[in-house]
């Protein structure tokens, strides 16, 4: 008996046969012209007649009644085209399935270029997000280290929402991946940790694998947020979600349709959103707390597009990895799984050496160093303290003969007093020709910075009392500090929040806490101090940095009593108040 095969349907009546699902569906018809064109099967004068047509359904009917005139090959090549370029036509893609197609050797050999708008975007988003997460941005934003030179992985350990942990992430590369989801209806991925525990780092790095196709997701669409941004705007100032999204990240080119934006509200679950430093706008969001309905299309308050897309309410269905410091909690019902970070392992913090310290020498002795002191090595496991301790210790060997870090026990005081001295040591004169190193000792260091450094306790304070951290070039001369201060380090530059107004706008380097003045104020009042604070400030500071035992405050307060431990700002402010007017 003669086997029966199976004939396929020509291209040809596919085409017809489907014309009318074709019409509709297919969108990106610039693509289509654009393949059309260079491979041969449409003239120049075909195509403008094409793109004369009134309707993109018109002009779809056009292009249908062309190629099929031009026979069987122009028409599998059309169908072609939809297969190969995915993401622009994925309306489609069902219909591919549906009618089984696979490409013929033929076609196969025939190119296919990606000019469609969706796609350009996708990758122009890539190439900026490439760019701009290649480097990491020191502190002080005086240097930029090559992210891969410098990046280790730090320990994530995964939560249940009954804080119940569901072990370690093993690579931050399925950050995104189902793995330890507890609320699948949930959009959120929480990230928390304490402050310098790697946090933007981490999104940092995340971004960059976004952008070379390294993180295992379908996402084409990444718009990375600080929430600090969205704090910055007037409550009168209303923009649109397009503008939000475009503007804060980058523009699509060669769009005159809409399709790139179109296409985002279509296909929310293609689009990923990062959500840097969710505790640095508690306060502000309390005013939106009530998620108010917002819409793609009409304009709203950038925290209220903000409260939207978070809960859900606003494009249903994107990805959200957000991060907050620890203490800050969410709704349950919004997060999809949760993350803490808990810095660096002891092996991790070996690679970190090994990174940081080019020299066999150094990393040795910093080896041994951290061997002696364990305080010290758990001090280290914090990236940021880490990072302080190396930049400091490295830069005072390079200006002392002989520096030690002392034998006792090492406070995070400490550390950042020495982070002071580091920055104090710059305004030293160069050391004479015939002295190799500076000679000064830390208390002369300390003696010789007092004006800078009662400027920016003056600065730090006023912080606290208005709750906001930055801080023009005037409101840092009210305080006494000049031009040349700013270069010491305390100080970055925030140059995304200004505006023309207001040309040149700074923020601390490091903030520790968000917590209202009062609070911490009577919270140092109920700190114990053993010692009287003596002449010099780095003794006075030292008394702070006081062991748990020592501190007689209420043990539920954790958030202030990390902030004891951490000072940065409140050095400032606590020096400001009780040491710097017995110098003046
Ligand atoms: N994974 C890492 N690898 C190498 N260095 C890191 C890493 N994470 C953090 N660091 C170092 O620590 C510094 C602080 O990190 P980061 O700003 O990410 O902390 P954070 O948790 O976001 O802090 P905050 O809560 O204050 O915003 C970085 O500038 C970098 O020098």
């Amino acid at each position: 008996m003669g086997q029966i095969v199976e004939e396929r349907p020509s291209c040809r009546s596919l085409l017809t046969y489907h014309r009318e699902a074709l019409v509709s569906k297919l969108r990106s018809v610039q693509c289509v012209l654009d393949n059309l064109l260079s491979s041969e099967f449409l003239c120049e004068e075909e195509v403008e007649i094409v793109q004369h047509s009134d309707t993109k359904p018109n002009q779809v009917r056009k292009i249908l009644e062309l190629v099929q005139c031009k026979g069987e090959q122009a028409c599998e090549y059309l169908i072609y085209i939809i297969y190969k370029v995915g993401d622009a036509f994925i309306d489609l893609q069902p219909w591919l399935k549906e009618i089984n197609y696979i490409p013929s050797r033929d076609v196969t050999v025939l190119r296919v270029e990606n000019t469609d708008p969706i796609s350009r975007y996708s990758e122009k988003l890539r190439r900026e997000m490439s760019r701009d997460t290649s480097f990491i941005m020191s502190y002080g934003q005086q240097e930029e280290t090559r992210l891969e030179d410098l990046y280790t992985d730090t320990l994530m350990e995964q939560f249940n929402d009954a804080n119940e942990s569901l072990g370690f992430l093993d690579t931050l590369h399925n950050l995104l991946t189902d793995h330890a989801v507890f609320n699948p209806q949930g959009e959120i991925i929480y990230v928390v940790g304490d402050a310098g525990v790697g946090k933007s780092i981490l999104l940092q790095k995340l971004q960059n694998l976004w952008s070379k196709k390294e993180l295992d997701t379908d996402t084409i669409f990444l718009f990375k947020f600080r929430c600090r941004m969205f704090s910055t705007f007037k409550d009168s100032e209303h923009i649109s979600f397009r503008d939000l999204l475009f503007k804060y990240n980058c523009y699509p080119d060669l769009d005159p349709d809409s399709e790139v934006f179109d296409y985002i509200v279509r296909f929310p679950h293609k689009v990923l959103f990062t959500f840097d430093g969710y505790d640095e706008i508690q306060d502000d969001l309390a005013r939106y707390s009530v998620p108010e309905m917002v819409s793609p299309e009409e304009k709203a308050h950038p925290l209220q597009l903000l409260t939207g897309l978070l809960c859900g309410k606003l494009l249903h269905g994107s990805q959200k990895v957000l991060t907050a410091r620890t203490g800050i909690e969410m709704q349950h019902k919004v997060v999809k799984k949760k993350v803490i970070l808990r810095g660096f392992s002891p092996s991790h913090l070996k690679t970190y050496i090994h990174l940081h310290f080019k020299d066999q020498d150094q990393r040795d002795r910093i080896e041994i160093q951290l061997e002696a002191s364990p305080h010290l090595c758990g001090l280290c496991s914090t990236p940021l303290f880490c990072w302080i301790v190396f930049k400091s210790i490295t830069h005072l060997h390079t200006v002392h003969d002989s520096f030690e870090l002392p034998d006792a026990c090492i406070t995070l005081t400490d550390i950042f007093l020495l982070l002071c001295e580091m920055f104090l040591t710059r305004l030293a004169p160069p050391p004479s020709s015939i002295q190799r190193k500076n000679i000064r000792c830390a208390a002369e260091t300390f003696k010789s910075g007092l004006r800078p450094l009662a400027g920016f306790a003056k600065l730090a304070l006023q912080g606290f009392e208005r709750g906001r951290f930055y801080f023009s070039q005037d409101e840092l001369r009210a305080c006494g500090l000049t031009e040349e201060d700013n270069a010491l380090g305390f100080l970055k530059a925030a140059s995304e929040y200004e505006t023309t107004d207001n040309p040149a706008t700074f923020e601390f380097l490091h903030l520790t806490s968000y917590t209202p003045a009062n609070s911490i104020l009577k919270f140092f009042t109920a700190c114990s101090r053993k010692k009287k604070s003596t002449c010099l400030p780095c003794d006075f500071l030292g008394n702070l940095s006081s062991k748990p035992s020592e501190t007689k405050v209420s043990p539920t307060n954790d958030h202030l009593q990390f902030t004891n431990l951490f000072l940065v700002v409140d050095v400032w402010r606590y020096f400001f108040l009780n040491s710097c007017s017995s110098y003046i």
